[in-house]
């Protein structure tokens, strides 16, 4: 276990919440999503306004976009926007979609490199032509907020570690069942899709729970017999209304990530948002469940910003120390000699962070040997 503080306690045990029956966030079974997502950003709000009495600085977010995704843009905006209302600084690049994998490499490690900066984030999904891994690896792991760091996820996915941060999406998921005193230790959860920012480490965070954790993909038989077995369902399968009322057991929590578009010819924009879960028909058979739109959503970006805050802390309180970003290669090539001649790994003479960011990078490399080469 490392000295550092992991992930702000998030992916700990809640403190108690009010029974679901008298829960300010529930409507009847609905989770209000964005109530809770009001209530974090004031949290937040009010860590960054004591931050900034002790030290004179505040937390800072780069937030780095490439291209001209209208919907990439717009979660960009609100990102900046959000930042703004608690008072976290905000910084930016805004690439052409035609950008090189050098220049966005050398925009990130700018960022690494800038000690105003606390968080950074590459709104995905990048380009096609640019490698996501390479670029998503080289964000700094103590600035890596959006938990998406290979660094992060391993130590995410292992027994007696913590990540210093975990994915906005699914932190969010489990944040919503704690807020609203649906019990997760000892739980069945079923998470339906098993993408990199979603379905995988919501897994991983529901295991940390005490959860018995299944993981349904495309290649599941029978799904709708292992869904109906849950208690809490995932649903984050990017498929519009996969998981039928029919699927739920009566009383089961249900989360429901997806923002699935469809036509409606009476909505102005000429379409509406819906969940991978049948809203009507699961709302009538569930203990609880999020909508879509105002469910999940406004979850990514207040832990987002409480994520920056955590970061901002223990940057600004001395806690930890930027280190270079080329820690992967200075583990493996050897500079100073030990007493008996021995070159030793540069790990040696770094600080304490750089040896457990180095012993989770190994951690990580054996994780990906181990499951890196399966089919998705
Ligand atoms: N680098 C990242 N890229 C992406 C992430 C992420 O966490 N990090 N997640 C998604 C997009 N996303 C934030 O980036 C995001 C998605 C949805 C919402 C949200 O508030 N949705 C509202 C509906 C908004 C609408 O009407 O369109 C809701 O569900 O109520 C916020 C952020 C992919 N990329």
């Amino acid at each position: 276990m490392s000295s550092i503080p992991a992930a702000g306690g998030s992916t700990g045990a809640p403190a108690t919440a009010p029974a679901p029956a008298s829960n300010p966030f529930l409507k009847g079974n609905v989770i209000d999503g964005k109530a809770v997502a009001a209530q974090i950003r004031e949290e937040t709000a009010a860590k960054v306004a004591k931050l900034k009495a002790q030290y004179n600085r505040v937390p800072g977010l780069a937030v780095v976009i490439v291209g001209v995704r209208k919907d990439s843009q717009t979660y960009v905006r609100m990102k900046r926007k959000a930042c703004e209302e608690v008072g976290i600084a905000s910084f930016g690049a805004d690439l052409l979609e035609t950008a090189t994998q050098e220049e966005v490499l050398e925009v990130v490690r700018g960022f690494n490199e800038n000690p105003d900066v606390h968080g950074i984030l590459v709104q995905l999904p990048l380009p096609k032509h640019l490698d996501e891994q390479a670029i998503l690896g080289a964000v700094s792991v103590e600035k890596d907020v959006d938990g998406f760091h290979p660094l992060n996820i391993g130590r995410l996915a292992m027994k007696g570690r913590e990540p210093l941060f975990a994915p906005c999406t699914p932190l969010g998921c489990i944040e919503l069942l704690d807020r609203c005193g649906v019990a997760i230790k000892g739980k069945r959860a079923v998470v339906v899709g098993r993408s990199n920012i979603v379905g995988m480490p919501a897994a991983m965070l529901l295991n940390k729970r005490d959860a018995t954790v299944t993981i349904c993909h495309s290649a599941t038989k029978d799904m709708e017999a292992i869904v109906r077995q849950a208690d809490i369902i995932i649903a984050a399968a990017g498929q519009p209304q996969l998981v039928r009322g029919s699927w739920v057991k009566p009383g089961a929590a249900i989360i429901d990530v997806g923002t699935n578009p469809v036509d409606d010819a009476t909505k102005a924009a000429g379409y509406r948002l819906v969940g991978d879960a049948h809203f009507d028909e699961c709302k009538t058979v569930a203990g609880a469940i999020t909508p879509v739109p105002g469910g999940v959503g406004p979850m990514t970006i207040a832990m987002l910003l409480r994520n920056t805050a955590d970061s901002g802390e223990r940057f600004l309180s001395g806690k930890l120390q930027a280190t270079p970003p080329t820690l992967p290669k200075a583990v493996v090539q050897p500079k100073k000699r030990g007493p008996l001649g021995k070159l030793l790994p540069r790990e040696e003479h770094l600080g304490p962070w750089s040896v457990v960011a180095a012993g989770s990078l190994v951690a990580g490399v054996v994780l990906q040997r181990a499951f890196g080469g399966r089919r998705q």
